[in-house]
């Protein structure tokens, strides 16, 4: 089924300077889509997010939001509309979390305003969907990385726009908190929600998103379905690296490396299950 288009790009290029970090990139984003960028460190990914959000201008191109260039929509309608949860996020000012929250509700708010009993329950609730009630009192300057990042996206959920691009943010998560992350995505989609966000992890492609677009070298080289392109091929020429991606029980693909500990061969990747015939439990899987 066709998606109705929410964000298109058009032939975007783009260079910091004379030289271009994006080349004529064009793909659009359907509503309720969870759209996952993928490609090796300084490929363009933050760039092209920081495009689509109208914090840089294109040298060339443009983004449309419901046919509507971006660069054209104010700002307060814009943060309506979409939230940014950024790569990485310091303040100087100790805000409690909770205030950091509640920063999400401004573009709801006239020019001078308090904050209102709808306002503190959205928060709460923003807080509570992401398991950092806890949080809420501490100042924002003295949480650690993993925790800035989930009250960051505690102030997306609040910001009410229906629309996330999140840059890398799994990135300073640990591993349950990554998976609560990826769950919440899921969730937040089937009620709706659009999901533009960049990773470095194939496997959190696989497990949620219903398309990949991968880039290299600022030009993006594929755009499907993740398990059509998220492939050992595609990975090896994205990351130089030698990666089988493997079909769990028909449904769950993970990504096994083919070399760990200098053992080439397939399956064959710790130290105790070196050289041993038995103990491949891989070979039961099916190589896609
Ligand atoms: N402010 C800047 N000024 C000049 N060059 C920049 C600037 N920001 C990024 N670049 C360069 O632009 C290119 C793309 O960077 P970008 O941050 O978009 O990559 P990325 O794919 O998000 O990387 P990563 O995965 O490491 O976060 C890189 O070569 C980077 O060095």
């Amino acid at each position: 089924m066709e998606l109705k288009p929410l964000i298109e790009v058009e032939k975007i290029s783009f260079g910091y300077t004379r030289e271009n970090v994006l080349n004529d990139v064009s793909f659009s984003i359907g509503e309720g889509e969870i759209v996952t960028l993928l490609g090796p460190n300084g490929c363009g990914k933050s760039t092209l997010i920081k495009i689509m959000l109208g914090l840089l201008r294109p040298a060339n191109g443009g983004v449309f939001l419901n046919g509507r260039n971006i660069g054209e929509i104010r700002s307060k309608t814009l943060a309506g509309e979409i939230a940014y949860v950024p790569q990485t996020h310091r303040s100087s000012f100790p805000y409690a979390v909770l205030d950091v929250v509640l920063m999400g509700r401004i573009p709801h708010k006239p020019f001078f305003f308090r904050y209102s009993k709808t306002d503190l329950r959205v928060a709460a609730d923003a807080l509570n969907r992401l398991s950092i009630s806890h949080l809420a009192e501490r100042a924002y300057t003295e949480i650690s990385g993993g925790e800035r990042q989930l009250t960051l996206i505690a102030r997306a959920l609040a910001q009410g726009a229906k629309t996330f691009i999140m840059d890398e943010p799994a990135s300073g998560l640990d591993y349950g908190n990554q998976l609560r992350l990826l769950d919440q995505i899921i969730k937040l989609s089937r009620e709706g929600y659009t999901f533009i966000k960049s990773t470095h992890s194939p496997e959190h492609a696989l497990w949620i998103a219903d398309r990949a677009i991968l880039i290299k070298n600022g030009a993006i080289v594929a755009d499907g379905k993740c398990d059509e392109i998220i492939t050992s091929e595609n990975l090896f020429s994205l990351y130089n690296a030698r990666v089988n991606v493997l079909n769990l029980n028909g449904s769950l693909r993970v990504c096994v490396p083919q070399t760990i500990c200098g053992c080439a061969e397939f399956g064959n990747f710790s130290r105790q299950t070196c050289h041993s015939e038995e103990a491949l439990p891989w070979r039961a899987l099916q190589e896609v």
